[in-house]
Formats: C-alpha cells, structure tokens, sequence
C-alpha cells in the first residue's frame, strides 16, 4: 500500500485564492490588509520563513510591512519595534518571528503584540480564548494558531475525518501540539487527543493506536513504520536540517520514516504538506483581522 500524499501546495492554494477574492472585496471598501513580520536576528531558516511570508502576501494583494532588528537588539529593543508595528495603521496584523536570541523573555514579548493584531494566534489572550472556546459557536472571535489550524484545513480538504477518531500529537510545543490538542477536541471538531511528548514512556505504543498521527517534534525520521496502524493518516510537522547538499543547500528531515509511506493511507509530505498551510492559514488570520476592523 502507498499512502496518499497530503498535498499542502494545493489545499494552501485553495485558502489563498479565497483569501486573495477577500482581500479584493475589502480593497473596493478602501481597507488594504497589511501583515507585518518582526525578524529578530540573522538566522538563515527565520530570514527565508519570514520572506516566504512577504512572497505570500504580495500574491494575494496584501500590503507588508517588514521589521528586522540584529541578533544583538536588548528585550527593550525588541518591545519599542512591537509597539511600532501595533501603532502601524498600515499593520493589520503581525507575527513575531520565534525563536527569539537566548536571552530575551519570549512570552514577554508576545504578551506585548496587541490581541487585536496578533497574526499567529499566540498571545495569551488568543490562547485562552481557543482554551475557552470549547464551542465554537459561541467563542469569542480570535485567530487561531497557523500551524494546528493548517492542519485542520489540510485533513478536512482530503475529507480525512477526525471526528469520533483517535489523533495522537507528538510535541507539545506552544506553536504545534499544545493548541492542536485544544483545536482537535472543541465541539463540531470531536476527536479524542492523546498529547505526547519527550517523556511519554512508550511512544511507538501510543502511535499505534491513532487513526490520526501529528508528529511535531523536530527529531529526524522519529515515526517508524511499525509504529503506524495500517491505514492511518500522518502528518509530518517536524523539520531539522541535518546537513548541507553539496551545492551548499540545508538538507532537511522531517519526523516522520520515509518508509511510513508503505503503511499509512494518507500522508504529508515535507516540505510540500504542512508548511505551505502554516503559511496559508497566516494570510486568513490577517484578512480575518481585517474583516473584523470594518463594519459590517
Ligand atoms: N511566530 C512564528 N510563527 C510561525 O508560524 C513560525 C515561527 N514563528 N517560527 C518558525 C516556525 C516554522 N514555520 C514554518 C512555516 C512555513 C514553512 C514552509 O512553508 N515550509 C516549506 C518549505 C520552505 C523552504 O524550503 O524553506 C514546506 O514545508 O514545503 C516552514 C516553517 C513557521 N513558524
């Protein structure tokens, strides 16, 4: 059996071109979405993130607005330029690039973004509203974190089902497994969590019994083969470079065995499955941001 792929090009595709027929209808009103990045430092994987973003927004017709600082910037440094970008009228929403340099108080710093203008879904506002949100009917609006909300996307376009099944999360990272456990157990979304990370005991055991495996971990080709329950959907998260091409290119491993292939009934490929949503889903946030500033 070869799984099928979980095409993250295409299903990113298909949320750009309606974020992209959004953003044209709150130009005709005179509301010109803007995302603005905050780049703290030179490291190589951060920068081509962050101007895979820019690309991103000049496609479907968002403004940019693009703020870098050097690895050597101080906390005071880096809270005078997120004040910048939540006074910037032309920002409608902003990410902090993560990590920041050793040193410097993250959670301070996302604490600082305006809750209004937080395009990745992480300030604590945000978070607690997605905790508070059991039913999504009723939640207060709020974006929603870019990874677990891709992922989503990515399983409901391949009419992969989560609900009343069984999705096990490696990581419980604060961009990637903690929120999707939230996302995946709210009311209409229905699936049953299980959320491990580096000091579950037996993690091969845990796998094998999901109908739906999310590996977020960052450690190379993790998820063995004999570890997936024939037929089940994985979706490769983790990236770690693990050496140079000879061209002089990163070389890349996800979290997930190659030979996962040959067992699964439908897997992401990486790169190519749930970056491209990380960053899809990024552009949604905004235009919903922007949408909400603007009466109806
Ligand atoms: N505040 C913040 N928000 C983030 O969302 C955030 C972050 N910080 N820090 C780092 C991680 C990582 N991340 C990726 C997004 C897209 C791809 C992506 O599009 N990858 C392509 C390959 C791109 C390439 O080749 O460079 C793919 O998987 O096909 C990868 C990684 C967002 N992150």
């Amino acid at each position: 059996m070869t799984a099928a792929r979980l095409d993250g090009l295409a299903a990113a595709a298909a949320v750009k071109a309606d974020v992209a027929r959004r953003v044209a209808a709150l130009r005709e009103r005179g509301v010109v979405p803007g995302l603005g990045t905050l780049l703290v430092g030179d490291d190589p994987a951060s920068r081509s993130y962050v101007t895979g973003k820019h690309r991103d927004t000049a496609e479907v017709g968002m403004h940019s607005v693009r703020e870098e600082l050097p690895a050597t910037a101080s906390q005071a440094e880096i809270l005078a330029a997120v004040d910048r970008l939540n006074a910037d009228p032309a920002v409608t929403a902003f990410i902090v690039q993560l990590p920041l340099p050793d040193g410097i108080d993250e959670n301070t710093v996302l604490e600082a973004v305006d809750p209004d203008k937080d395009a990745d879904g992480l300030h604590p506002t945000n978070l607690g509203r997605l905790v508070l949100g059991v039913d999504p009917a009723t939640a207060v609006p709020a974006p929603l974190p870019c990874t677990p909300a891709g992922i989503l996307e990515l399983l409901a376009q391949n009419e992969v089902p989560v609900a009343g099944k069984h999705v096990v999360v490696l990581g419980r990272g604060i961009t990637v497994g903690r929120p999707l456990g939230l996302l995946l157990t709210r009311k209409g979304t229905d699936a049953t969590v299980t959320l491990t990370h580096s000091r579950t005991p037996d993690l091969a055991a845990e796998v094998r019994r999901a109908d739906v495996v999310v590996a977020a971990v960052g450690v190379p080709h993790l998820v063995k083969p004999d570890w997936v329950k024939p037929g089940a959907a994985v979706l490769d998260v983790g990236v770690t470079r693990v050496g140079t091409t000879e061209s002089g290119k990163a070389k890349l491993a996800g979290d997930v065995d190659p030979g996962v292939a040959d067992v699964a009934g439908f897997l992401s490929p990486n790169p190519g499955g749930v970056g491209p949503m990380t960053r899809a889903l990024l552009l949604r946030n905004v235009v919903d941001a922007a949408e909400r500033s603007v009466p109806a």
